[in-house]
């Protein structure tokens, strides 16, 4: 019997032994930086000739892993060894299945901060985020496998006299999860191990950027009892292995976390039916957002301001929860920008190794690119208060940047950007605020700071996103705490770490049998 579910704590690293322990776990990564991983297929190590090599973001020079690349053929084998492997994984009792994550959850904490490590080294994490993106990977695995043992009887349904009726939920077939950089850790491996325990076999394409700790879990699951070809790793070029696996005919189910363009494409190719394919795919596709927090006039406004940065800032602003808006009553903007600036403005941004720095680096030179371009269109929408500056010498290190007086319906209002720059906007009154705040085309996070009641449940109504938080930041969702996922452009909705998500990844079935 598990004991109920409670969420992973986080590391207090003002504990001196804490601080110890993670950087001892840093230098025992650091002796292994530079080594090569082969690709798991059906257990089989493959060695490719072709490859992805991690970097470190804040040393562009240092090798974080290099890992063996998949191309079309190795997908086709993995997809085969994944359909053969689906037969007998399917009967496997699924309080067996959420064992084998139990055991590896235990696994992962005992060397916790070793993940974390490979997070600062291979995505850039502060100690504090890196710590957030282990938690998050062990509680995906706690909750799941609670919820498959809550899940395995089915549900109840009615029966008429001599008739006996059931309803229960049996396994899809084989899942392609394809995972993105930013929780390198948590959502690639939650995205695993929900197929698995629901007694799917899985495809993981881990984002090309983040390579070496997906394969570190894979190791886990594998020490943890995971039959052979249960989960197949298969890193590669999204557009040629990505393809090949959302057009197989043999895909049944496709999880699918990254940018909104990568989202659409794929959802549309999963809905053509190919030659040999004789069911509907399921496709899970959770995309970006561009979300806001809100000040009301009757509000905390030290809270408001904290909220904002936080929302802005952490992670560099690489989260898809990420407050990249702030909309702010007119009656309190001056002051509350003021309040915002000074915050920013405080806020250390270099190497993330020694614990010091609030912001590690962007992941790589695209992103470094894509973020400076932004601030450049900023300073021609708006007012630039505070940051505007980066260095990619040594690292893609970038200021925290803050633009006041920002068009609702600018560039820098309605973009995702993926970094750390904030876009503030003034609201005439609080119908206004929620307005600008539902004027884009995502829906996945929001706050709203407010003392007032009726505001808030105004905005409970209105302010149409996924997660809607109120008096905090609008990041750091917690599983089975606050399921996450967004409306409109943001994706399906499919609230990972919640209460419904398993049985997305199921077949529910009816049985009546006449006595
Ligand atoms: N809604 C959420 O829960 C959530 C969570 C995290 C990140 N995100 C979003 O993810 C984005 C950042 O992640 P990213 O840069 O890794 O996203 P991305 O779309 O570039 O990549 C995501 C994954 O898709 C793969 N991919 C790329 N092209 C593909 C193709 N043609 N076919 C199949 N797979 C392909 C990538 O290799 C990677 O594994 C942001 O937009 C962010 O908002 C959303
Ligand atoms: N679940 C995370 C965001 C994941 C996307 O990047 C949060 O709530 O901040």
């Amino acid at each position: 019997m598990l004991t109920t579910y409670k969420h992973e704590p986080f590391t207090d690293f003002t504990v001196e032994e804490n601080k110890v322990a993670f950087e001892a776990a840093l230098k025992s990564v650091e002796a292994e930086l530079g080594k090569e991983y082969p690709l798991v297929v059906g257990g089989e190590r493959i060695t490719t000739k072709a490859k992805i090599v991690s970097n470190n973001p804040s040393k562009k020079e240092e090798v974080v892993g290099i890992v063996s690349k998949a191309d079309k053929e190795i997908a086709e084998k993995a997809i085969q060894a994944a359909d053969e492997a689906f037969q007998t994984w399917r009967k496997v009792s699924p309080v067996e299945r959420a064992n084998v994550l139990v055991r590896a959850a235990a696994m992962i904490r005992r060397r916790k901060h070793e993940f974390s490590a490979w997070l600062v080294k291979e995505a850039g994490k502060p100690w504090k985020e890196a710590d957030a993106d282990t938690a998050e990977a062990i509680d995906f695995l706690e909750y799941y496998a609670r919820q498959m043992i809550a899940l395995k009887d089915g549900k109840q349904i009615n029966s008429r006299e001599g008739e006996h009726n059931s309803y229960f939920y049996t396994p899809t077939g084989v899942c392609v999860t394809i995972s993105p950089w930013n929780f390198a850790f948590a959502i690639m491996a939650g995205t695993t191990v929900a197929p698995i325990v629901t007694g799917n076999t899985v495809l993981l394409k881990p984002a090309s950027t983040t390579p070496t700790v997906a394969y570190k879990f894979v190791e886990v699951l594998e020490e943890a009892g995971l039959p052979k070809g249960v989960v197949n790793f298969i890193p590669g070029s999204g557009a040629e292995v990505g393809d090949y696996l959302v057009d197989h005919p043999k895909t049944a189910l496709i999880t699918f976390t990254g940018s909104r363009d990568v989202g659409v494409r794929l959802y549309e190719r999963a809905a053509v039916v190919h030659p040999g394919q004789n069911h509907l795919k399921r496709v899970i596709v959770e995309m970006g957002g561009k979300d806001t927090v809100v000040v009301d006039r009757e509000a905390d406004l030290d809270l408001a301001a904290q909220s904002i940065v936080v929302s802005a800032f952490g992670f560099s602003g690489q989260k898809c929860s990420a407050g990249s808006r702030a909309v702010i009553h007119q009656d309190v903007y001056d002051e509350v920008l003021e309040k915002v600036v000074a915050l920013t403005n405080e806020l250390s941004v270099g190497e993330p190794e020694t614990n010091d720095m609030y912001m590690g680096p962007v992941i790589d030179q695209a992103a470094f690119n894509k973020i400076m371009s932004y601030v450049e269109i900023g300073k021609e929408e708006g007012r630039l208060v505070a940051g505007g500056k980066g260095d990619d010498s040594t690292g893609f290190f970038i200021q925290p940047t803050v633009f006041a007086d920002v068009d609702p319906k600018a560039r820098l209002m309605q973009e995702e950007i993926f970094g750390p720059v904030l876009a503030i906007s003034k609201a005439k009154d609080f119908d206004h605020a929620l307005e600008i705040a539902n004027n884009t085309e995502y829906g996945l996070t929001g706050a709203v700071i407010t003392h007032n009641r009726a505001r808030i449940e105004q905005a409970k109504q209105d302010f149409h996103v996924g997660n809607l938080y109120f008096n905090r930041n609008c990041t750091g969702a917690i599983v089975g705490y606050h399921p996450f996922g967004g409306f409109k452009m943001s994706g399906t909705d499919s609230k990972a770490g919640g209460p419904d998500y398993l049985a997305l990844h199921m077949q529910a079935k009816t049985v009546s049998e006449m006595y």
